[in-house]
């Protein structure tokens, strides 16, 4: 059985008749994968256990002795209104359960409802409950511009507002079973924030991940479900799947994007109905890690293009982040150089070394299609090359004459706008714009100047020099 209580509020099952209460709670723990469950056979108990415990949800029948399960739910929704009520009655009467609708239950159904439609109502009703807290949590974490366990991110060097942001809606969702869809450029630091988000969850499992792409649907299948003694030829040993190994814990699945049309369907089932197959075995297993997926395609893109399931892209954005470029976390670009420089240093056993002026400025201006994990190479490279007092400008100064592509001729890009109804600058007067704006962007530097424009240096120097500056 499960250690990890789901969901993070409890389910209370208001019913008189034992063997029915029996009964449904091992439906909803076996087919519903709850386990946060209390029961209650005397309905003069049951607004004391409202009380006392994290109730979210009620499971209601109605004819019970003492208190009605009528007169319940009025109380309930009177006293308690942020908690779901579904009635579950033996009576099948329109009548009645447009009553209860009216007095605000959530669902009604009839005992005899086949089991798997009404623990599909019993999750829908869930997960409202969980948007409910996780909206009530976002706000008051942005209200009140606060992070409850920041020790969670203390890998993620950062001073960005948007990933802030990104940190409060994360302990927003934690302690929802859901799925958490990661996506960013390549670099930007999705592994990272798939830790933070295992951290934030106070899983006692560990953190299991899995890069996807290119797995043939076979091995993609027996990687995550693991495969009886003799599913097939070679198969000499049982062996668990990597669900298996990181029950209690996190199942990350990097590069999502890239799984083939076979496995999303796997994957889909996976996340509907909690439960798979290992290979050879024809006893379902129930999956008891939270999963968590990282790409760096969009999938809505993907999605709309007919290259990602539609219901699968669904399913996986209940939770979605997407982490920004660091082109545009310009304010975290001083930091990490300085905390990758540090590491370094420290690795390679060399004192740490002063950063030139001219360096945040360059850096600034350059795209980072490799983000996070590029500067981070970058410092490591400048690190290995690194002598004296001051660091070594040469290795930063190569991205931007290698990096920058040249211009496409057959491109028709042109970055500056003119108005037709105003007469055209000269070539000096534009020359001139020109200078200005690079030398704003390079902060002075006339280095970096000469080089966003294509220049020499001196030649850079002579013409400020003819302009009087
Ligand atoms: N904010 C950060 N602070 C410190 N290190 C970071 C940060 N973001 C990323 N890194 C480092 O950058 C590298 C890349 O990060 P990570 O592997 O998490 O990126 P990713 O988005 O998952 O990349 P990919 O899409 O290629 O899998 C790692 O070495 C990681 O430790």
């Amino acid at each position: 059985m499960s250690n990890h209580l789901y969901p993070h509020f409890g389910i209370l099952l208001v019913d008189d008749e034992e063997p029915f209460l029996r009964s449904m709670s091992i439906a909803l723990e076996r087919s519903g994968g709850f386990t946060h469950i209390y029961r209650c056979q005397d309905s003069r108990k049951a607004m004391d256990i409202i009380a006392s415990e994290p109730i979210g949800l009620v499971l209601l029948d109605l004819t019970m002795p003492h208190i009605t399960g009528e007169q319940l739910l009025q109380q309930i929704v009177a006293d308690y209104p942020d908690v779901g009520v579904i009635i579950l009655s033996g009576l099948n009467q329109l009548e009645t359960a447009m009553n209860c609708i009216r007095l605000g239950a959530y669902d009604y159904y009839v005992k005899t409802t086949d089991d798997d439609r009404l623990i599909e109502g019993i999750r829908r009703a869930v997960r409202m409950q969980e948007m409910r807290t996780e909206n009530q949590a976002l706000r008051q974490r942005f209200l009140n511009d606060t992070l409850e366990q920041p020790e969670a991110f203390a890998d993620i060097i950062t001073q960005d507002k948007s990933m802030r942001s990104v940190f409060q809606y994360l302990e927003s969702i934690a302690p929802s079973n859901q799925p958490v869809l990661i996506s960013g450029e390549s670099g930007v630091g999705k592994e990272q924030i798939a830790h933070a988000i295992h951290k934030l969850s106070r899983r006692s499992g560990p953190v299991v991940c899995v890069n996807v792409a290119g797995l043939d649907d076979a091995v993609f299948a027996d990687t995550l479900f693991g495969h009886r003694r003799g599913a097939f030829t070679g198969a000499d040993k049982a062996r668990a799947g990597m669900i298996e190994q990181a029950a209690e814990g996190t199942l990350f699945l990097d590069e999502i994007g890239d799984l083939s049309p076979s496995s999303q369907v796997k994957l889909l089932r996976l996340l509907q109905e909690g439960e798979y197959y290992p290979l050879g075995s024809d006893r379902p297993k129930r999956i008891r890690a939270r999963v968590v997926v990282a790409t760096h395609h969009n999938l809505e893109q993907k999605q709309q293009s007919g290259e990602f399931r539609k219901d699968l892209y669904y399913r996986l954005r209940i939770h979605q982040v997407e982490i920004p470029p660091l082109r545009k976390r310009k304010a975290d670009l001083g930091i990490l150089l300085e905390y990758f420089l540090s590491e370094a240093a420290q690795e390679m056993g060399k004192s740490k070394p002063t950063i030139p002026k001219e360096l945040p400025v360059l850096l600034e201006n350059y795209d980072f299609p490799g983000n996070i994990r590029e500067l981070r190479a970058l410092a490591y490279d400048a690190m290995s090359q690194h002598r004296s007092h001051i660091l070594s400008m040469s290795v930063f100064r190569r991205i931007l004459d290698i990096e920058t592509p040249p211009p496409d001729p057959n491109e028709n890009l042109c970055p500056v706008h003119f108005n037709d109804q105003v007469s055209l600058p000269t070539l000096q007067e534009m020359g001139d714009l020109l200078i200005d704006e690079a030398m704003r962007r390079a902060q002075g530097n006339q280095s970096l100047a000469s080089r966003l424009i294509g220049i020499s240096q001196p030649a850079l120097s002579k013409r400020l020099k003819k302009k009087g500056l």
